[in-house]
């Protein structure tokens, strides 16, 4: 089941503020889903997801089913009972990661078959296959399978032919995941994904397609693969706002804080994207300042926590008092730089946390912007923060 609330339109921009209500929960959009790829967000308990406010987190079809596999899937009824997650689950149909495989795999209009990474087993995913397996995990918003068109191949850049046939293949694969989810009588929301490549017309024709087959909600695919950022841009300007504005509208892959706040902007309900988790890990940290490399020897000896704005446990500890507002419970950045040069386990962890929080509370402050009509000039501010350096 899904159901899509409009409450505000910004008048200067595309914004929107929604609630999407899903099986496990409600949604306020806009939106930020921390990735969640083995069943797990890297190093993040529930609870602190919980505390940070986390509505909706993404889990990936491809990866379960390698391990730990869908017999042991069904045994707990799906992902929230093996996860211990009690909200909503968006996961993706795995297309995108047997992409990544690169050599190892072979596309044909059936499906795609490809050699286990796990133990070298021949395996086949097709739109069916990625049903019957989104259906065992039982998230609250299933994918479709598609191809994601990519930018250059081999330093060739595809080109308008080759996108049109990619995104004809997903277009013909989204039929098929529409009648497999049906015959399956998944009671949850399947998103069509639009294609297309690099080519306003691809993608006008894609989503024309996609919105005809009368999806409960939308993805954008086919971008954040390595093409130049004002290409993305580019798309981000044209496909968002033209799908229906009674359905969400999910960006995939996207992106920096500057480019969710653009998103959004352009009219974007949902994101996803690995930057914060994995930056996190190799001592990449945002903040409303600016971006900071913890390895920097400058934090060596600097009282201040990660982000004198943040409420986090890392940077304001128990209290939830920020620096800035008089609180001294958080970590230090001297504390911080000492774990990462040591590489303690409790660096990660910490770094993690914060920069989840920071996304989270980044689009926390867009609803509330949207609520009051001051979007433009939370964007305003937005952009002048975080050029004043860390
Ligand atoms: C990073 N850039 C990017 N990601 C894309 C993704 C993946 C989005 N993230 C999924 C989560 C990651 C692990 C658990 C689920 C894409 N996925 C699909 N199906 N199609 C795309 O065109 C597609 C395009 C994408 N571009
Ligand atoms: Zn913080």
């Amino acid at each position: 089941m899904l159901q899509f609330d409009l409450l505000k339109t910004d008048p200067s921009s595309h914004a929107r503020r929604g609630t999407l209500t899903l099986n496990h929960g409600v949604v306020q959009t806009p939106i930020f889903m921390p990735v969640g790829t083995y069943g797990t967000v890297k190093g993040v308990m529930p609870r602190s997801l919980h505390e940070m406010g986390a509505q909706i987190i993404l889990g990936n079809t491809f990866h379960l089913w390698m391990r730990p596999g869908l017999d042991i899937m069904k045994g707990f009824g799906g992902l929230h009972q093996f996860e211990k997650w009690d909200k909503p689950i968006l996961t993706d149909s795995g297309g995108f990661q047997v992409w990544s495989l690169g050599e190892m795999r072979k596309i044909t209009e059936e499906g795609v078959t490809f050699a286990s990474p796990v133990n070298g087993d021949k395996l086949f995913m097709s739109p069916e296959v990625s049903m019957q397996i989104q259906t065992i995990l039982n998230s609250d918003i299933v994918m479709q399978l598609d191809e994601c068109t990519p930018y250059e191949t081999k330093g060739h850049l595809t080109t308008e032919a080759e996108a049109r046939k990619s995104m004809e293949m997903s277009r013909r694969w989204a039929v098929r995941s529409k009648d497999e989810f049906a015959r399956l009588e998944n009671p949850n929301a399947l998103f069509g994904i639009v294609q297309g490549g690099m080519f306003e017309n691809l993608r006008q024709e894609s989503l024309e397609a996609l919105v005809e087959m009368d999806f409960p909600g939308y993805a954008i695919g086919g971008v954040s693969v390595g093409e130049p950022k004002e290409q993305m841009l580019q798309i981000m300007a044209h496909t968002p706002h033209r799908l229906p504005a009674h359905k969400p509208r999910y960006l995939m892959g996207v992106g920096t804080p500057e480019d969710l706040v653009q998103g959004v902007a352009d009219g974007v309900d949902m994101f996803d994207c690995v930057m914060p988790t994995r930056n996190a890990r190799n001592g990449t940290v945002f903040t409303r300042f600016g971006d900071l490399k913890l390895r920097n020897a400058r934090h060596k000896n600097d009282p201040q926590p990660l982000d004198t704005s943040c409420t986090c446990h890392a940077c304001a500890g128990a209290s939830g008092v920020s620096w800035d507002q008089g609180g001294r419970d958080g970590f230090s950045r001297a504390y911080m730089h000492h774990l990462d040069r040591c590489g303690e386990m409790l660096g990660p962890m910490l770094t993690t946390i914060h920069n989840l929080h920071y996304y989270l509370n980044l689009m926390r402050e867009v609803r509330e912007s949207l609520d009051a009509g001051q979007f433009s000039q939370f964007r305003a501010q937005f952009k002048s923060d975080r050029a004043r350096g860390v």
